[in-house]
């Protein structure tokens, strides 16, 4: 593929609003945009989705920038790759560390797509030309601002309206929505690992709402209580936080711990791996869609390409770029096509351009690292 140098920069964006979730609350991304360059001086774009504490996952944006740097960036610019799928054996026998390595291999695929003038949809193997997309709501400080958030996002059309949920906010916001909407809105709870089998007795009042499905209501490293607890409900269990390999995919789907999987290509470690565990879904009647860590319009292109893929049949986080930012980095920015709805970009990559008058505004550190450099680096 020719690659010569990988420029990292992170960025710090403000959002319009803060987030809470139930492991904490974010009012800025923090984040590492990967660009990978050929001897053409063609580009290809990635970005981390790590936070920068470690509540999510065991990444901070720290120490997404440490591996690439140390180990990530050295370990491409000293191999010859042909194809991007290559990048996910190149990285194995480095641990975990999943979304540093999902940055760089996002931006190879990237790159791997604009020189075959493909769109990274097609490069991927996605079918669909259109996807339809859903929004993910924070814990509000009153359920009368949650239920405000929750017509908004209706009148713009979204397919499915996630809220966030912990101890203490669950039952009542559910049952709020619920009134006021109604029973027809595809309405659905994350809990972020927020609750143990003690709680078992809120967890199956959840089942009187009909909800689309409940996301990692039991511990982020758990397969075990969630294929228990599964039994006791009705309600489909989605994996987040639990799942990182196709193989997680794999034993989860045999212990029945979930009926539905959340893909995110940063928790993952990038698209082969997303890809995989999406041909897995599909083999065992596993819906799967994609899930959102706030990215700018550059990682929220990638979710766009992944989710053109025929097994995302549940509507994802997928938002338009004016749900978190009051300026995004890419052009034309991420725009509904029509309500509720994203175009797959037919133009090749990503599909979308960085601005970098928008880039340099949030910009706080830049390295450059090219091949010469990255045999003397150890
Ligand atoms: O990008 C989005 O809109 C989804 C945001 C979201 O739900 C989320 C945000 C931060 C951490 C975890 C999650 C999650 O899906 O669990
Ligand atoms: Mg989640």
């Amino acid at each position: 593929m020719n690659i010569e140098r990988v420029e990292l920069q992170r960025l710090i964006m403000p959002f319009k609003a803060s987030f809470e979730a139930s492991i904490g609350r974010m009012d800025k991304r923090d984040l590492v945009l990967v660009t990978v360059y050929d001897t053409d001086g063609n580009a290809g774009y990635g970005e981390s989705t790590s936070f920068p504490f470690p509540m999510y996952n065991e990444e901070t944006t720290d120490t997404v920038w440490y591996m690439l740097e140390r180990f990530l960036i050295p370990t491409l610019l000293s191999a010859e790759i042909t194809s991007p799928e290559e990048v996910n054996d190149l990285f194995a026998p480095i641990r975990r560390n999943n979304m540093a390595k999902a940055a760089l291999e996002g931006a190879v695929w990237d790159l791997y797509c604009k020189q075959k003038g493909i769109s990274l949809a097609v490069g991927l193997g996605g079918k669909k030309t259109t996807i339809d997309v859903g929004v993910s709501i924070g814990i509000e400080p009153t359920i009368d601002l949650l239920l405000a958030k929750v017509e908004g996002f209706i009148n713009e059309g979204y397919k499915k309206i996630k809220v966030k949920i912990k101890p203490g906010f669950d039952i009542e916001p559910i049952r709020a929505i619920r009134k006021q909407f109604g029973p027809d809105v595809p309405l659905m709870a994350d809990a972020n690992s927020a609750y143990t089998m003690d709680q078992l007795n809120i967890l199956k009042e959840l089942d009187q709402f009909n909800l689309i499905m409940i996301e990692q209501p039991l511990s982020h490293d758990d397969i075990i209580d969630h294929a228990k607890l599964q039994k006791e409900l009705q309600t489909p269990i989605c994996l987040d936080e639990s799942i990182h390999s196709v193989e997680d995919a794999r034993k989860a789907i045999e212990l029945g711990s979930c009926r539905i999987i959340n893909i995110k290509v940063g928790r993952v470690g990038g698209l082969t791996e997303s890809k995989k565990i999406h041909d897995l879904c599909q083999a065992h009647d596993i819906p799967v869609w994609c899930g959102g860590m706030f990215e700018t319009g550059v990682g929220r292109a990638h979710n766009i390409a992944i989710t053109s893929l025929t097994n995302f049949t549940i509507p994802g986080d997928t938002s338009a770029s004016n749900r978190y930012w009051v300026e995004d980095i890419v052009e034309p920015e991420v725009a509904l096509f029509a309500p509720g709805v994203l175009a797959v970009p037919t133009g090749a990559g990503i599909g979308y351009d960085l601005k970098p008058e928008s880039v340099k505004k949030f910009l706080v550190r830049q390295e450059s690292y090219n091949r010469q450099i990255a045999g003397v680096r150890e």
